[in-house]
């Protein structure tokens, strides 16, 4: 069951909890209402029951009553005789009415609640009235049949409703000589039925007489409502309670119903009584009574649902987070268990005793044993070699436990046998009271790193191509070489090698032959030398030697002959046949030097001697080269200094158009003012800038000088072009077309006015290169020139690529005209190649008129040379253009 299948269910639990207690409430409050409610209808029924019937015995007994003060009146002897006497003739009506009437009266008084009464002689006749004047109805009950008591009524007359009782009057004999009849006022009942109804509004009482067929209604209070004369008007429960069974009957009604209580009138057989209360007057009490006992049970149950409810909620949200938190745990585990499968580090874990109970899949690929055959197995005794078992269980187990954990590179072995470097860690893992139950072993195979590492640092110290030691494990061994031999005084010797026509045949059959051909050299030079000699490839096709402990100079020379030697065997490279030589340079220590630098500086130079030697031969270093050296030195730490300490100087030699012979442009050329030397020739530290790798510097101070000044003839008034020379080494370097944009936006300098010179020799080096970096000079609106042109060899295919505005002649074909076939020759040659690219052409050089006239018939539009003028300071310059204007 995931997460929300037990929230759902659990909410379902709640639900169905809480609804339990509310059905099984309203269940038990039915069982408890149900007959709650039987009891309490049975005990307000059987209250009101009671009621109708004590109501129907005071009727009963207002009736006895009635009937017996009739038979007592009727039975008064002396009245009766005189009755008797009457009628049997003897005295008078008159007689008889004086001697009853005051009696008869006398007697009603007494009895108080007769209204009226009529006597009747035997015939029925009426023979005395006293009270109210009776109903017809009264005649009825008199008469020669009327030889008991009877009752008739209840009947209405003017005066009010009556009960008429009549009582047979008998003389002493027996016999029936009147019928006195009484009519007793309703009234008298208003007493004994008010008390019991006084407080229920719409309660009605009935009284039926089955003799006469006749109901009366009365209000609780006692006052008569209604009488029905007729039988059939009377309600049938009262007719059927004359001689039926008492009981109650609820009664519809338009409006509220009533509920009906009757019961027959035992003193007064013939009669029924019956009273109606309005239904809800009845079911109030009973209502009453279950009430607060459902309310008990309402109030009990609400209390259990809302205490369930408390007390379900937090269990549910309990048992919802022990469920959470399960889940949470399962997915833990289960990621705890994909991470440990999935680690690319092998993970075994041991128990207490380090026998192996887990591993991970890496830990199987790694060590190639199967699960099961890793169960169960000592640590120590799985990956450790034999002869290191021992020494793994006394002490791993004794630091993971003394340091809580051990972790560092080792050895390790795979079931094979095959041992492979590993970085290990081993950590114990404690239960909560501290113990050690179980440790973690991981480890990885560093093979591979370890190899990296080695090849890297292989690398770092030898050349990729040949593995011979690189210039950095060279100067090492160099360092340690010189340290020796210092402190042994011995003798250190080192060969510069560079080999002879390399550079040809790498540009001719390529660089993959040039490089087999390196690594079949160093092989050869390898085998021509000790084990203890150095041989190192620093670069290109140069080679550098360390030889120690050198017994003579001799020794030197020797080992050069030899490596010279193993060259003349042609080398067999990529199905050629090639012949290669060297040229080898030897300078010694201490004689020569005792530096690094120095030595093979010396050396370098040495072999620069073997090369001028006619190349495949060997030089040592010799004390002219010596002073050389020392000087080239000086120059270059002086030169270094040169920029900061305002030593070099711009001449300026102007060009002129070669008709007119106005000054169109001036080339920017660099002295350097030199403390000591004087003014050195940039002949002399251009090149040296160049290899010192200073050229930079130096040029960035040019291009800025030579532009400002340049900007300052500008602002005068002189749109002076200014040609200013990029080394080589600045063209193939990153950063010049920033460079002259940031000088030409620094300076001011309309970019049309500046030309950059560059030799034809350094453009043919680097083609494609140049292309590229001209075009983007181009788009700073610069102009840009070829200088010592003609020198190089250049084609007219390969001009058309160069975004170009200008060629420069050479000085030395400007130098041979008009006399030097060639140089006339070449001189026409380049002005046609022009004109036909639409170039123009600056001849240089140029020291005499003859010269200036030749080429100003042959079309060439511009000159500068001595003829003009030498390179000069600024203010000369000026005055030049001042003359000539
Ligand atoms: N990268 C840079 N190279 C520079 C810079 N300044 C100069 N140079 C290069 O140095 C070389 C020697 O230059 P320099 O000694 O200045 O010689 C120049 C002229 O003095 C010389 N010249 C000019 N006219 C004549 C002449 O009629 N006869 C004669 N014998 N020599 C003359 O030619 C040199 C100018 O050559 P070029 O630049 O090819 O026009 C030289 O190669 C300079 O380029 C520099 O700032 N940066």
């Amino acid at each position: 069951m995931n997460l929300d299948q037990s929230v759902h269910l659990q909410r379902r639990i709640h639900r169905f909890a809480v609804m339990g207690i509310l059905i099984t409430g309203l269940l038990v409050a039915l069982a408890t209402a149900i007959p709650m409610y039987r009891h309490a209808y049975t005990l307000v029924s059987n209250s009101h029951m009671e009621g109708v019937r004590a109501q129907a015995q005071a009727v009963g007994q207002y009736l006895e009553k009635a009937t017996e003060l009739a038979r007592q009146i009727a039975s008064r002897s002396a009245v009766r005789d005189k009755l008797a006497q009457y009628n049997r003739w003897e005295i008078s009506l008159a007689e008889m009415v004086q001697f009853s009437a005051p009696r008869i009266r006398e007697a009603l008084d007494q009895a108080g609640n007769i209204a009226g009464m009529v006597r009747y002689d035997a015939e029925g006749n009426p023979v005395l009235e006293l009270g109210i004047a009776l109903p017809d109805a009264a005649q009825a009950l008199a008469g020669p049949n009327a030889i008991a008591t009877r009752r008739t009524g209840p009947v209405t007359t003017a005066d009010g409703h009556y009960l008429l009782v009549s009582a047979p009057i008998l003389s002493r004999e027996g016999e029936l000589v009147g019928t006195d009849v009484l009519a007793f006022g309703l009234s008298q009942l208003q007493a004994p039925l008010t008390l019991a109804h006084g407080s229920l509004p719409r309660t009605r009482l009935l009284v039926f007489n089955g003799e006469s067929g006749t109901t009366v209604e009365l209000a609780a209070t006692g006052a008569v409502l209604r009488i029905f004369d007729a039988t059939e008007s009377a309600p049938v429960y009262l007719r059927r309670a004359v001689d039926g069974p008492a009981g109650q009957q609820h009664v519809a009604r338009n409006g509220p119903d009533d509920m009906v209580f009757y019961t027959a009138i035992r003193e007064m057989p013939g009669w029924s009584f019956a009273y109606s209360i309005q239904a809800s007057d009845f079911y109030r009490p009973v209502l009453w009574q279950i009430l607060l006992p459902l309310s008990m049970i309402a109030l009990l149950v609400s209390a259990g649902a809302v205490l369930t409810a408390r007390t379900i909620r937090p269990m549910a949200e309990r048992a919802l987070q022990q469920a959470r938190e399960l889940a949470e745990l399962g997915e833990s585990r289960q990621l705890a268990a994909s991470v440990f499968d999935a680690s690319p580090q092998a993970v075994l874990i041991m128990d207490a005793s380090h026998r192996i109970i887990e591993a991970n899949r890496a830990s199987i690929s790694i060590t190639g044993y199967r699960q099961s055959e890793l169960h169960g197995k000592p640590l120590c005794e799985t990956l450790f070699r034999p002869e290191r078992r021992a020494a793994c269980d006394e002490m791993l187990w004794q630091r993971v436990d003394a340091h809580n954990g051990w972790q560092g590179e080792t050895e390790l072995v795979r079931r094979s046998g095959e041992v492979f470097p590993a970085w290990q860690s081993v950590t114990p893992v404690h239960d909560a009271s501290g113990v050690i139950r179980h440790y973690v072993c991981m480890f990885t195979d560093i093979g591979d790193e370890k190899r990296a590492e080695e090849r890297i640092r292989h690398l770092a110290h030898h050349d990729p191509l040949t593995e011979l030691p690189n210039r950095a494990l060279l100067t090492d061994r160099l360092a340690h070489g010189l340290d020796r031999a210092r402190r042994h005084g011995t003798r250190l010797a080192v060969l510069f090698i560079d080999l002879d026509r390399f550079k040809y045949i790498n540009d001719s059959l390529g660089h993959p032959v040039g490089d087999k051909l390196l690594k079949v050299v160093a092989d050869r030079f390898t085998t021509a030398l000790r084990e203890e000699d150095t041989l190192s490839r620093i670069g290109g096709d140069e080679f550098v030697v360390i030889l120690e402990d050198l017994g003579a100079t001799d020794d030197a020379a020797r080992v050069a002959g030899k490596l010279l030697e193993v060259l003349e065997t042609p080398l067999q490279v990529e199905g050629h046949e090639l012949f290669i030589g060297a040229s080898i340079g030897i300078s010694l220590f201490p004689t020569d030097g005792d530096s690094i630098d120095a030595l093979v500086r010396c050396a370098d130079s040495a072999m620069y001697r073997a090369k001028e030697a006619g190349r495949n031969t060997f030089q040592f270093f010799t004390p002219e080269q010596a002073r050389e050296s020392r000087e080239r030195f000086e120059l270059e730490r002086d030169l270094r200094q040169a920029v900061e300490r305002g030593e070099l100087r711009l001449l300026y030699q102007p060009q002129a158009d070669c008709v007119t012979g106005r000054i169109v442009g001036v080339e920017a050329l660099v002295r350097w003012q030199h403390p000591t030397r004087g003014l050195v020739s940039p002949d002399l530290f251009i090149p040296l800038a160049e290899e010192v790798g200073f050229i930079g510097k130096i040029g960035a101070w040019v291009l800025h000088t030579a532009c400002a000044q340049a900007r300052r003839w500008e602002e005068e008034g002189h749109d002076l072009r200014i040609a200013v020379n990029l080394s080589g080494q600045q063209i193939s370097r990153d950063g010049l077309v920033e460079l002259v944009h940031d000088v030409l936006a620094r300076t001011g300098l309309s970019p049309q006015l500046l030309e950059l010179e560059i030799t034809e020799g350094h453009l043919l080096q680097r083609v494609e290169h140049c292309i590229s970096t001209l075009r983007d000079l181009k788009s700073l609106g610069v102009t840009l020139a070829i200088d010592d042109f003609g020198t190089g060899y250049s084609s007219l295919s390969y001009l058309k690529k160069l975004p170009v505005d200008r060629l420069k002649i050479d000085r030395n074909f400007v130098e041979g005209i008009p006399d030097d076939r060639d140089d006339v020759a070449i001189v026409a040659t380049i002005l046609s190649m022009a004109r036909n690219l639409g170039l123009e052409v600056i001849a240089e050089g140029v020291e005499n008129d003859t010269q200036l006239t030749h080429l100003r018939n042959a079309h060439c539009t511009e000159y500068q040379g001595y003829l003009l003028s030498r390179p000069v300071p600024p203010a000369e310059v000026e005055a030049l253009l001042d003359a000539v204007a």
